[in-house]
């Protein structure tokens, strides 16, 4: 497939913004990102870009920093490449160990996670992907049947199998992510992750104990109503993707309509991962 490759150059003292602006641009179909030392490449499907609205995006952001972008066409390029030069493994606490196939493993970290991330989303270097890892890792999965909605690489369906989850149903509208979660539930010798390929529609009519959603705050609005539907009564909902100001408050009040009850959050450079309970 031919990507655009966007090279932003941001003059910015807050790692923040520049999430802000990755963020922006995952909403419109920007589907890999390349960090460097001041800015990042964006890189997108030639046939899903479309720079009006690129530019109308980007818009609520002028005035917070500086950055400017140069567009360039690419027609090949070797993605493995781009990741493994990118990805440096990660330590969550002194429990977690994220690393891709290429690193060593570390056997004194009790949970390693081996991702082969490839397009997807999810490798635990987003500060919304630590935060939902530590939240899972800080409740119970023994012996639950858990929804991962927005799975990406399947990172957060793999810990919790992990932490002895019994079933595990992991989705995500985009097909990258699906054979992603196939491939990262193999190469964590997990079994019991279902991975399916959809939006809300595709979540089954079952009833379970935790739902995880890493996505972003208008497509979890949107989603809520059918969360809560497939939630069992005392179960719990993990939610991420989001800003404490305001988004924290707005996910609150649209959770409450369903009877999902806010608990607690956690909070990295301005990003969000809370707690609910039917
Ligand atoms: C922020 S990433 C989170 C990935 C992973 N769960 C993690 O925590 O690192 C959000 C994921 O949600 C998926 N996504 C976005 N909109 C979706 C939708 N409407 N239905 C299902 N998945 C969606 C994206 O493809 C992406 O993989």
């Amino acid at each position: 497939m031919n990507y655009y490759e966007l090279l932003f150059t941001t003059i910015t003292t807050e790692d923040y913004q520049q999430d802000l602006l990755i963020n922006a641009l995952g909403e419109i179909g920007f589907d890999t990102f390349e960090e460097l030392e001041f800015g990042f490449k964006a890189y997108i499907p030639i046939a899903d870009f479309n720079e009006e609205k690129l530019i109308e995006h980007l818009m609520p952001y002028k005035d917070m920093f500086t950055f400017s972008y140069e567009v360039t066409l690419i027609p090949q390029k070797n993605w493995n490449e781009v990741w493994e030069s990118n990805f440096e493994p990660i330590e969550i606490g002194d429990k977690i160990y994220v690393r891709a196939t290429f690193h060593p493993a570390k056997p004194q970290f009790p949970y390693e996670i081996v991702i082969d991330p490839k397009m997807a989303f999810g490798t635990g270097h987003h500060q919304t992907t630590s935060m939902m890892l530590q939240l899972i890792l800080e409740n119970n999965f023994a012996g639950k049947k858990v929804l991962d909605m927005g799975c990406g690489t399947g990172i957060l369906a793999v810990m919790a199998a992990k932490l002895n989850a019994t079933e595990i149903t992991a989705i995500d509208y985009d097909p990258v992510c699906y054979e992603s979660t196939i491939e990262n539930s193999a190469l964590n010798h997990i079994e019991n992750i279902t991975p399916l390929c959809g939006s809300k529609e595709a979540i089954p009519d079952e009833q379970y104990d935790i739902i995880l959603a890493n996505i972003n705050r208008n497509i979890l609005i949107d989603q809520m109503e059918r969360y809560a539907a497939v939630l069992k009564p005392e179960g719990e909902m993990y939610l991420s993707g989001f800003y404490e100001l305001p988004d924290l408050e707005i996910i609150t009040d649209e959770a409450r309509k369903y009877g999902l009850k806010f608990i607690s959050h956690k909070k990295a450079n301005d990003w969000v991962a809370a707690k609910f309970i039917k």
